[in-house]
């Protein structure tokens, strides 16, 4: 169904070509999972089978890539639209109409589809993906995940035989994540619909798949096989089949199911062993506190009542359902919103803001920047410079530090950025990584992170994790709004669950995501009872052991 025969891609004034040599057949009918590293070229890939490569990025095709017996090149995108339905990375760029039910419609409307069964297919959409709720909602008022599942929704309604889906369960919550799966599978099956899609979390989706497709490097040649075949020999690796490598299971498992099936022994091995947890926080007065919280959005009430107080030191993972409120609480503590009710207060934990801190709201920026930095859900809205280098210049002289130490962090989240690149230009991880980098040059007391991963692969949260961790062990906290189990179950101290609006849990993390379906951790869900929650705990144990 799709074909690329010897592609390369090369990006005008790139010193390498992102896509190399690429020969590669996906049969029709089967759901094939793009991985690789960050900036490997998945989107490049991605972007040849819809035709946005090169006909709307620029560059240079070589090769041929066919769609359905269709040549992508001599096609334009338009033309592939009854054929390939693209979700891209950033959904908030290709959305054409104002609300969520235009939206749902658009893609049919354009291609001549009958009047009811756009209505009978409009209707299916929004009860599939959960926004029945927000069919007349406008699109700039969603949040994060709920305008994700509107890009989804959008290409699902014109039933196209093949979807190319890069990162399509970046910004929802767990649940929402295995419900589009499960769409996905459905139309895989029953529909004989071919889909292509590239993801980081592979712990949300290896098991679903037919057939992987491994992009080492740019350089290298892309891997192809089954999910068994390839994921053991693979760079990047869901935590499943990281516990499998360690326990020698084999053939290597790719589910929760398939590795409690085989945990017995490894469980009696570390029956007696307790998982090193977490360094704790050093007590002081707290760095943000927040009382008897609202905000609301002209109608919608997004926080009602919300308390928390966040203490040097300490890392807490903000977490729940798409719209539960996450987003609006931490742009609060930056002053983004006004509170309805209820007070705000962030820097109180320094000496010289005196005793209660400053109110965000009414601060200037600059004083406030010496309290809170935050790397916002679209980094993009972060970046305003025309080069990578002038871009961290411009962070260092902000922060006032040395020059070069906004830019020896980028390196060491992503060594292969280039210092010459268009911050537009670069891989969603990569415009991520140098996002976190610029905020993270001014070391704020307390840094808010919002959905710190998207686009990030497993090595790339690993540093993540290392940078986090000793800002932590100087006294920074963090508040990390995060769809990331894994990355919670790493990172924090303590999880604060928000729903609809309000508090719902707040308490150790061990304690609070042990017992959820939703947000444990692999670890925890292939282990429990037993109080494990990530591979790199499960491996220190096993080497101290006797
Ligand atoms: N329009 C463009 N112009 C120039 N260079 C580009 C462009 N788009 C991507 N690149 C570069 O090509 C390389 C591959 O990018 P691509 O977005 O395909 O990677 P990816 O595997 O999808 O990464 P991620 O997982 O971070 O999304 C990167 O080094 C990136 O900086
Ligand atoms: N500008 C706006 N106008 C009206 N409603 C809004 C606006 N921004 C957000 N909302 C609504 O407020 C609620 C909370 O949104 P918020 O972005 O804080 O959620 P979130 O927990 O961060 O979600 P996600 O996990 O999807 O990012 C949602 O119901 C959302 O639709």
């Amino acid at each position: 169904m799709i074909r690329f025969e010897q592609v390369s891609v090369t990006y005008d004034g790139a010193a390498r070509p992102a896509l190399r040599e690429v020969d590669l057949t996906v049969p029709e009918g089967e759901l094939c999972l793009l991985v690789g590293p960050s900036g490997s070229g998945k989107s490049t890939l991605l972007g040849a089978v819809s035709g946005l490569v090169p006909h709307f990025t620029g560059g240079t095709l070589r090769g041929r890539v066919t769609v359905a017996g269709r040549d992508t090149r001599t096609h334009k995108p338009r033309e592939l639209a009854d054929v390939v339905g693209t979700v891209g990375q950033d959904p908030l760029a290709h959305f054409v109409t104002d609300t969520v039910e235009d939206e749902l419609a658009y893609g049919m409307e354009s291609l001549g589809v009958p009047p009811d069964t756009m209505r009978r297919r409009v209707e299916e959409t929004l009860d599939l993906l959960g926004l029945a709720e927000l069919r007349d909602r406008p699109i700039a008022a969603l949040s994060g995940g709920q305008r994700q599942r509107v890009a989804i929704g959008s290409v699902l309604t014109t039933h196209p035989r093949v979807l190319v889906l890069d990162e399509p369960t970046s910004a929802l919550d767990p649940a929402a994540a295995e419900e589009v799966l499960a769409v996905l599978q459905r139309l895989v099956h029953d529909l004989g619909t071919t889909v292509l899609m590239a993801e980081h979390r592979l712990e949300r989706v290896v098991q679903y798949a037919d057939q992987v497709i491994l992009l080492p490097s740019p350089d290298a040649a892309p891997l192809v096989g089954e999910p068994a075949e390839i994921m053991p020999v693979s760079p990047v690796q869901p935590p499943v089949v990281a516990l499998g490598g360690l326990a020698g299971w084999s053939p290597v498992p790719l589910s929760v199911r398939d590795a409690r099936r085989k945990a017995g022994p490894l469980r009696e091995r570390l029956t007696g062993a307790a998982p090193r947890a977490v360094a704790d926080p050093a007590p002081g007065p707290p760095v943000a506190e927040v009382s008897r919280l609202a905000v609301r959005h002209g109608r919608v009430e997004a926080l009602r009542g919300v308390g928390l107080s966040v203490r040097p030191g300490e890392t807490v993972a903000l977490m729940g359902r798409n719209g539960a409120g996450k987003s609006t609480l931490l742009a609060s503590l930056v002053g983004m919103h006004q509170p309805a009710s209820g007070s705000v207060r962030v820097g109180g934990g320094e000496e010289e803001a005196g005793h209660g801190g400053v109110v965000p709201h009414r601060t200037r920026p600059a004083e406030l920047l010496r309290h809170v930095g935050l790397v916002p859900q679209e980094p993009r809205d972060l970046l305003y410079a025309d080069t990578v280098a002038a871009e961290c210049a411009a962070a260092d002289r902000d922060a006032d530090v040395a020059p070069g130490t906004c830019r020896a962090l980028v390196a060491r989240l992503l060594p292969d950025v280039a210092d010459t690149t268009h911050p537009r230009d670069l891989s969603e991880g990569q415009r991520l990584a140098l996002a976190l980098s610029v905020v993270l040059t001014a070391r704020p007391p307390l840094l808010l992170l919002d959905e710190p991963t998207r686009g990030l692969d497993y090595a790339a949260k690993a540093r993540l994790v290392e940078v986090v961790r000793e800002l932590a062990a100087d006294g920074h906290a963090t508040v990390l709004a995060t769809h990331d189990v894994e990355l919670a179950a790493e990172l924090a101290h303590r999880v604060v669950i928000l729903a609809e609006g309000e508090v719902v849990a707040d308490g150790p993390m061990a304690e609070v995501v042990v017992s959820s379906p939703a947000f444990a951790p692999q670890v925890a869900k292939i282990l429990a009872p037993l109080p494990w929650l990530t591979v790199p705990q499960v491996r220190e144990a096993l080497e101290t052991a006797p």
